[in-house]
C-alpha cells in the first residue's frame, strides 16, 4: 500500500486534498482524522504539518507526500527528498521586510534583529549576503513583530502582499526564494509496487493539471477557411477534423489554452466558424 502525506492545516490542505479527489483517490477526511484508506486504489493518505512532510518523506517513514518547496529547503540538506511534480499551488515568495522606507538594501539587515518561521531559511541568506543577523523565531503572524519591538525586520511568505501593507512593511531587494507546492519523495527506491503506484500518482496528478489549464473547443467552419482557423487552434499535436454533413463545411475539435478561450473563439468567429461551444477538461492522459 502506498502512503502518501497530505498537508493537515494551513494553505496547502484543501487545494492538496482537491488535487486528490480530482486525479481519483478517495481522501475524503472526517474531521480531524489523521489516516485515511482508499482501498480501491491502495495508499494510504497521512495528515501531517507541511513542515513535518519534508522529514517524514524524506527519512522514508513515508513514500511520497505534498509539500512546499520552501520547507524542503528549510528542513535543511540531511533531508534528503525527490521533488517529482511542481502543483501549481501554495505558491509564494519569500522576502526580507522593514517598515516602510528605512531599509534600503539587503546589506543595510547587518546586525538587525529579523523575526521569521523559516529560521534556517534565514540563516542562510544572511551567509549568502555576508551579513549577520539575529534571528528571532516566531510560528506566525511575524508581520506583528516590527510593531511589537520584538524585531527591526522581517522575512515571510509573501503571496499578495496585503499582510505586509496591513503592517506598514515593505520587500526588501529581490525574493531570497520562489515557492509552490510539489509531490516529493524519498531518495530510497520503493517496493516494486509500490514505484509503480508512484507512478501512477504522477501521471494522474499531471492530467488533472494539464486538464485545468485547457478546455475543449468544438466548432464548425467553412472547409474553405480550415487552413486560417487551424492556424488560431493549432492544439497540442493537431486538431481533429471530421466531415459535417453539410456540403462544404467540417468540424473541428481541439484543445486550447483556458485563458484564451474567448480571444480564441472571437476570432474563430470573425473566420466564419460557427456553433463554438468550450466543455472544461476533468482529467486527460497526454
Ligand atoms: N498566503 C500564502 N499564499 C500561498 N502560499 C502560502 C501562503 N502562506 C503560506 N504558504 C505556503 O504554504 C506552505 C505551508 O506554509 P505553513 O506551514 O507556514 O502553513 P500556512 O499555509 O502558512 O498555514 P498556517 O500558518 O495557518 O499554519 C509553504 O510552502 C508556504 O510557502
Ligand atoms: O501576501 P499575503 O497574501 O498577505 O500572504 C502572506 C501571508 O500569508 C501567510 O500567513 P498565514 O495566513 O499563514 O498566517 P501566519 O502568518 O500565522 O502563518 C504568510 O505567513 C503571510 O503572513
Ligand atoms: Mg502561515
Amino acid at each position: 500500500m502506498l502512503r502518501v502525506a497530505v498537508p493537515n492545516k494551513g494553505s496547502l490542505s484543501a487545494p492538496a486534498i482537491q488535487l486528490l479527489s480530482d486525479a481519483g483517490y478517495r481522501v475524503h477526511r472526517e474531521h480531524k482524522a489523521l489516516f485515511a484508506i482508499d482501498t480501491a486504489n491502495d495508499v494510504q493518505f497521512v495528515f501531517l504539518r507541511p513542515t513535518d512532510i519534508a522529514r517524514t518523506v524524506g527519512s522514508g517513514v513515508l513514500d511520497v507526500g505534498i509539500t512546499g518547496q520552501d520547507l524542503l529547503q528549510a528542513a535543511g540538506t540531511d533531508v534528503s527528498t525527490q521533488e517529482l511534480l511542481p502543483l501549481d499551488f501554495g505558491v509564494s515568495r519569500f522576502y526580507f521586510a522593514a517598515p516602510t522606507g528605512r531599509v534600503g538594501a539587503l546589506t543595510e539587515l547587518d546586525g538587525k534583529r529579523i523575526a521569521t518561521s523559516f529560521a534556517p531559511l534565514v540563516t542562510a541568506a544572511a551567509v549568502d549576503l555576508g551579513i549577520e543577523v539575529d534571528v528571532i523565531e516566531l510560528d506566525g503572524a511575524v508581520e506583528t513583530a516590527v510593531e511589537l519591538g520584538l524585531a527591526d525586520a522581517i522575512a515571510d511568505v509573501v503571496e499578495t502582499g496585503a499582510s505586509l501593507r496591513e503592517a506598514g512593511l515593505q520587500t526588501i531587494g529581490e525574493p531570497i526564494l520562489r515557492s509552490e507546492a510539489v509531490l516529493v519523495r524519498g531518495a530510497r527506491e520503493l517496493p516494486e509496487d509500490s514505484e509503480q503506484a508512484v507512478e501512477v500518482l504522477i501521471q494522474r496528478l499531471r492530467g488533472v493539471l494539464i486538464a485545468r489549464q485547457y478546455v475543449m473547443m468544438d466548432y464548425n467552419c467553412p472547409t474553405a477557411s480550415l487552413e486560417d482557423v487551424r492556424k488560431i487552434t493549432p492544439g497540442m499535436e493537431a486538431p481533429t477534423v471530421s466531415p459535417l454533413d453539410e456540403k462544404g463545411w467540417v468540424a473541428v475539435r481541439v484543445m486550447v489554452p483556458r485563458h484564451q478561450a474567448q480571444s480564441i473563439m472571437d476570432r474563430l468567429w470573425a473566420e466564419g466558424a460557427r456553433a463554438i461551444l468550450v466543455t472544461p477538461l476533468e482529467a486527460c492522459r497526454l
